[in-house]
């Protein structure tokens, strides 16, 4: 059978003992795509339809897999956005794991900020013109939208006539987002999930950064000054276990692999770069 070809399944509903009571548990996996053509050339990428690079599919293979693989996570779902990049790493690590049998469910809502007419900008450029401080701002503020996206930015008719965005209603294709924007977008399908992962589906959310962000602060319940200051590498999966019967969180986010790898990635995406 599959459990025996792969040995025990770490996230299958587990019992945990507290100090009197025995709990059970699922567990739900976060994870931003590989690197982007875009994420390389350090530019604004947002709804632009930019592929994993080379880098980006080693790192889905020699980052993201044996770390899931080494955990024995195994995933009975997964949700992704409509962007090739989260589409093309779910599809990579589902075949790696030898089980590209799971259901891929694709939903726009799922898709990266909109970021307005920053899309296709080298960060390091933007900085140069309006300074750091306002590069940050637009990145990283809570409720700080980028300017909308014009007509004559190269990328406005290839990202308002690709049919990949076909099911975004009329009327809430967005010009541009916040993180806050994001949040709310974010959260119906945040509580669909939630309620597969309490029925004990084994659910992995193949996702962007600040799609990633907005999912942590759902689960986690931290302020918008806090979100502010998280950053998602990428391929680095983030591991949530939650109570089944109480629906609450057990324990913090763990964050799997070489935890120095982690951090170096952490602060590279946190800066403007070069
Ligand atoms: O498209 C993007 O995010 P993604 O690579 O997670 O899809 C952004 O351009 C990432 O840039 P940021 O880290 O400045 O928000």
């Amino acid at each position: 059978s599959r459990a025996s070809a792969t040995g025990p399944r770490f996230n299958r509903i587990r019992t945990v003992s507290s100090s009197q009571f025995m709990t059970k548990t699922n567990r739900l996996v976060i994870l931003r795509h590989g690197e982007s053509d875009f994420n390389i050339e350090n530019k604004f990428c947002g709804w632009h339809d930019a592929p994993l690079s080379d880098f980006g599919v080693q790192e889905a293979l020699t980052v993201a897999i044996p770390a899931l693989s080494q955990s024995q996570l195994e995933f009975d779902v997964v949700y992704s956005s409509v962007l090739s990049r989260s589409r093309q790493t779910a599809e990579l690590i589902l075949s790696k794991l030898n089980c590209a049998y799971v259901p891929i469910k694709e939903d726009w809502r799922l898709c990266e900020r909109h970021y307005g007419n920053l899309t296709g900008c080298r960060k390091r450029t933007v900085a140069d013109r309006y300074g750091e401080e306002q590069v940050q701002a637009w990145r990283r503020g809570y409720d700080c939208v980028p300017p909308f996206i014009e007509e004559s930015n190269r990328y406005f008719y290839t990202i308002c006539s690709n049919p990949i965005f076909d099911d975004v209603p009329r009327g809430e294709f967005p010009l541009a987002e916040s993180l806050h924007m994001c949040v709310d977008r974010v959260k119906p399908v945040w509580k669909e999930v939630r309620r597969e992962v309490l029925k004990g589906s084994r659910v992995l959310m193949c996702v962007h950064g600040t799609v990633a962000r907005a999912l942590v602060q759902h689960i986690e319940g931290i302020s918008n000054e806090a979100i502010e200051k998280v950053n998602i590498p990428n391929c680095v999966p983030r591991v949530y276990e939650f109570d089944l019967s109480t629906g609450g969180l057990v324990g913090a986010a763990i964050n799997l692999g070489d935890q120095e790898y982690i951090r170096r990635k952490t602060a590279q995406v946190a800066a403007i770069g070069d």
